[in-house]
């Protein structure tokens, strides 16, 4: 299955919008892992079991495992993610964006070293540093367009005036992505949940690409302002929350809570689309 159809296919057995996102930080973790690197797989095991059938994606941000020496640890969770949950997809998030020779290795690594469907992108570099990415036949890409955090307007709302009608970056970011960069329609685009005006603008632009936005939870972000926002029927929205779920908790019933959470938010997120 490519990665659009799993997306479909978790979107309706699981009702839902919902992107479990995976950073786990020792520091901050639960009950009897606390401060334990080597406890990173349990602990992201067991907020899998608890929340599969909740969610539409998962999200795993390498940085979490990588700081830890845990890409061991990562490999064992992606298969274990692909063999308790195989229709939900996992949405790799790397942020990577380097010159065509390097992307191509960064792109096995997502895709053959971790089995990722999905990985994310940034797009300063240019088509050709995407490009690796696409030649992985059913995978997605999701591009970095108006991200959540406040910065993202340091470079994504500059104007972008050699171009007619002087779209703002992150609009010829969406328009790029809808149209030429798209050869086999593996891209998406991330926009925050923080600024659902904005969403709306990219979903003007790109009126068919999935939407990977998080931002909701721990950054304040508006889940029902983020579905009326994003959400179109066959326009997916991929909705992510990480540490509001997997921190529901502090104690030992973290995976319980989590699960209440992510059920709490699933549920929020349908309820809008009506
Ligand atoms: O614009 C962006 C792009 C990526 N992220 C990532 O999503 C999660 C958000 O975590 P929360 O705990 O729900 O705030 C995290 O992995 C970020 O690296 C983002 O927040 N904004």
């Amino acid at each position: 299955m490519t990665f659009l159809e799993m997306l479909g296919a978790a979107e309706r057995q699981n009702q839902s919008m919902l992107c479990v996102g995976l950073d786990p930080d020792p520091l901050k973790f639960p009950g009897r892992y606390k401060g334990d690197s080597n406890k990173i797989y349990d602990f992201c095991a067991a907020i899998v079991d608890a929340t599969a059938d909740l969610s539409i994606a998962f999200k795993p941000q390498i940085a979490y495992f990588a700081a830890h020496r845990a890409e061991g640890q990562l490999e064992r969770l992606m298969e274990h993610m692909r063999r308790v949950a195989p229709q939900v997809p996992i949405i790799l998030d790397a942020k990577r964006g380097d010159i065509g020779s390097t992307a191509e290795q960064y792109a096995i690594e997502a895709f053959e070293r971790y089995g990722a469907d999905a990985v994310t992108l940034s797009p300063f570099m240019g088509f050709d540093s995407v490009a690796p990415y696409l030649k992985h036949e059913g995978k997605g890409a999701f591009l970095l367009c108006r991200t959540s955090n406040p910065g993202g307007d340091d470079l994504q709302n500059q104007r972008f005036a050699s171009i007619e009608g002087q779209p703002l970056l992150y609009e010829h970011v969406a328009r790029l992505a809808q149209g030429p960069w798209n050869l086999n329609g593996q891209l998406g685009l991330v926009v925050g949940a923080t600024y659902p005006a904005e969403i709306e603008r990219v979903r003007l632009v790109a009126p068919t690409l999935p939407l990977l936005i998080p931002g909701v939870g721990a950054q304040g972000g508006d889940a029902v302002a983020t579905v009326k926002a994003g959400w179109r029927p066959g326009a997916p929205i991929i909705v992510n929350s990480s540490r509001s779920i997997i921190y529901a908790s502090s104690g030992d019933d973290f995976a319980e809570a989590a699960r209440r959470e992510a059920m709490r938010t699933r549920d929020l997120l349908q309820a809008a689309r009506a």
